[in-house]
């Protein structure tokens, strides 16, 4: 019988992050859990390789969501199944979120003293040390190294909608325009796993298993005593935990685990044949996820795609090589704007990233567009629409059902449409119309209310930004206590974003490390 002390479910952001702090401790034994296996793939590394990693299978989970009256879409989500998780597999944005947003949470430990502090000490800014930005922790971030006349036109186009440029994207309060902070590092990507596993791999209390699919937690008399695992040849493994068992498994995988391990909703797990370990209706609920607007403008001059497109590919993937940089070496976006769609707004309530490539996202093809061209993703940050996600069956590898319920909330249909129309604004901008903006994709054809939103849901995209089906709270009905434990079952929490009950803003790769980090201090001082 193998037992460790902590037993953590999933190598992502958050599960990485946790099992750096947890096992810094000799005296204290960890078992990391990954479904995937170790980033060995070159296009983990190179940053831009996401586009061509996420048209694969081989380090992508992939859920079909239901789309209600977009069925012919075939949309799913797409998470890291790789060390690393979803941080391995990401566009390299860097955003931390606003204090405000922690702080409204109001949840004792979650203010953005105790996040902006974890946020604080996992870094290693390249900006230097500041109020909340830190230096000498594990994850490296840098700025956008390369400014171009394009970009620069974004910004100053932002700047005169009202967002201010500002040398740091995380350290606005109200709304403001800027090149991208980023997880790349000298060129290559800067996952959880480089940072926070890379350097503790050595350790002997430390035991890491990839492929390792976790199939439920085991719980007895209320406790969680273990997990089982089937092995890459199919074969089921038991391990125990001497005092916990953590799932981070991210936003789908956790409560799926939850509710097959008997946590959840007592209806339903009596309709599948599940044993009720805890009635929790909470688990796979409040599901939050952003809807993106991915408008396509042609331009004179200034566009990239001739740099990745196969003559100038070559050209470009030599530069990577000698220099490792280039735009090979680039985040999702080069420039992002925080800005608000309405001025009577305390701060931003979306953000439109920006990159100087146009690719039709639709396409199976990651080949840039023939002619110049730009690409905008426009989302609002903190949607009040909510969804749900749950099992369909006791078999773990059944899938999943996910109902984002996109846009459902008016609120979020009038500031997705207010947010369309000041993209478009933004474009036609006199900075950004000296290279001659035309609109390629939506086009004429997208004008009333209506169109818009039918666009945000026919063409859009998922941020893939999920949040919420085990939220903490005081509150007795919540999945989670406010130190992450899972109420009604003894050594048993939750640590990934799955956790928060309200989105931040913006992306949401800095916030889960954050929980992860967080959660350490939460579990060793018990
Ligand atoms: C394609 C993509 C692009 C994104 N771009 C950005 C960006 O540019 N900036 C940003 O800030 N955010 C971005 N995000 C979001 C961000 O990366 C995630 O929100 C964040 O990584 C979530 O962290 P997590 O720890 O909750 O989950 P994850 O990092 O997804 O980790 C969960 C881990 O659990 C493992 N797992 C799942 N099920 C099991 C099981 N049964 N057994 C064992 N292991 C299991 C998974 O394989 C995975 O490794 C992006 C996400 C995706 C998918």
């Amino acid at each position: 019988m193998q037992s460790f002390d902590y037993i953590i479910v999933g190598a992502g952001s958050a599960g990485s992050a946790l099992a750096y702090r947890l096992s810094a401790d000799p005296k204290c034994s960890v078992l990391l859990l990954e479904y995937g296996g170790m980033d060995r793939d070159p296009f983990i590394h190179i940053p831009r390789g996401f586009a061509k990693i996420l048209l694969g299978d081989k380090l992508i989970h992939r859920y079909p969501i239901d789309h209600k009256g977009y069925e012919g879409t075939n949309e799913e989500w797409v998470r890291g199944k790789v060390l690393g998780g979803s941080s391995s597999v990401n566009g390299q944005v860097y955003m931390r979120g606003f204090a405000a947003d922690y702080d409204a949470l109001d949840i004792p430990g979650w203010g953005w003293k105790e996040i902006g502090g974890a946020m604080k000490a996992m870094e290693d800014h390249e900006l230097g040390e500041a109020e909340f930005r830190g230096i000498g922790g594990p994850l490296k971030v840098s700025q956008h190294p390369t400014p171009s006349a394009i970009c620069d036109a974004f910004i100053h186009s932002a700047e005169i909608l009202g967002a201010p440029r500002c040398e740091d994207l995380n350290s606005i309060t109200d709304q403001g325009a800027g090149y991208q902070p980023r997880t790349i590092y000298k060129g290559l990507r800067q996952s959880a796993a480089k940072a926070f596993l890379g350097p503790i791999r050595h350790r002997k209390n430390l035991t890491i298993k990839t492929h390792s699919n976790v199939q439920k937690v085991i719980i007895e008399d209320k406790i969680a005593k273990g997990v089982r695992v089937k092995t890459r040849k199919g074969e089921l493994v038991n391990y125990f935990a001497n005092k916990e068992v953590i799932l981070s498994a991210g936003t789908v995988a956790t409560p799926k685990l939850l509710q097959l391990s008997g946590v959840g909703d007592e209806a339903l797990l009596r309709s599948l044949g599940i044993e009720i370990k805890a009635h929790s209706p909470l688990v796979g609920q409040n599901l939050i996820e952003q809807r993106c607007a991915m408008p396509r403008f042609g331009v004179s001059h200034g566009s990239l795609n001739h740099d990745l497109r196969p003559l100038g590919l070559l050209k470009t993937l030599s530069k990577y090589i000698a220099l490792r940089d280039g735009p090979i070496a680039y985040s999702a976006f080069e420039v992002s704007a925080l800005i608000k769609t309405a001025e009577h707004l305390p701060r931003a309530n979306a953000q439109i990233g920006f990159t100087p490539v146009s690719v039709d996202r639709h396409g199976t093809s990651i080949t840039p567009d023939k002619e110049p061209g730009v690409l905008a993703c426009s989302y609002t940050l903190k949607p009040k629409s909510r969804g749900y996600l749950q099992i369909t069956s006791s078999d773990p590898d059944a899938p999943m059902y996910i109902q984002p319920n996109y846009l459902q909330h008016p609120d979020d249909q009038k500031d997705s449409i207010d947010l369309f129309r000041l993209t478009r604004k933004l474009f036609k901008a006199p900075p950004l119309q000296t290279y001659n903006v035309t609109e390629m994709s939506p086009g004429r054809q997208v004008e009333s209310d209506e169109e818009i939103i039918n666009y945000y849901l026919e063409m859009g995209n998922s941020a893939l930004h999920a949040t919420g089906t085990c939220q903490m709270g005081r509150d007795e009905k919540s999945v989670l206590n406010e130190k992450l434990q899972v109420r009604g079952i003894q050594n048993l929490r939750v640590v990934d974003l799955s956790v928060f009950p309200e989105m931040t803003s913006g992306n949401t790769n800095a916030p889960a490390m954050a929980i992860g980090w967080r959660a350490a201090d939460l579990i060793l001082s018990k």
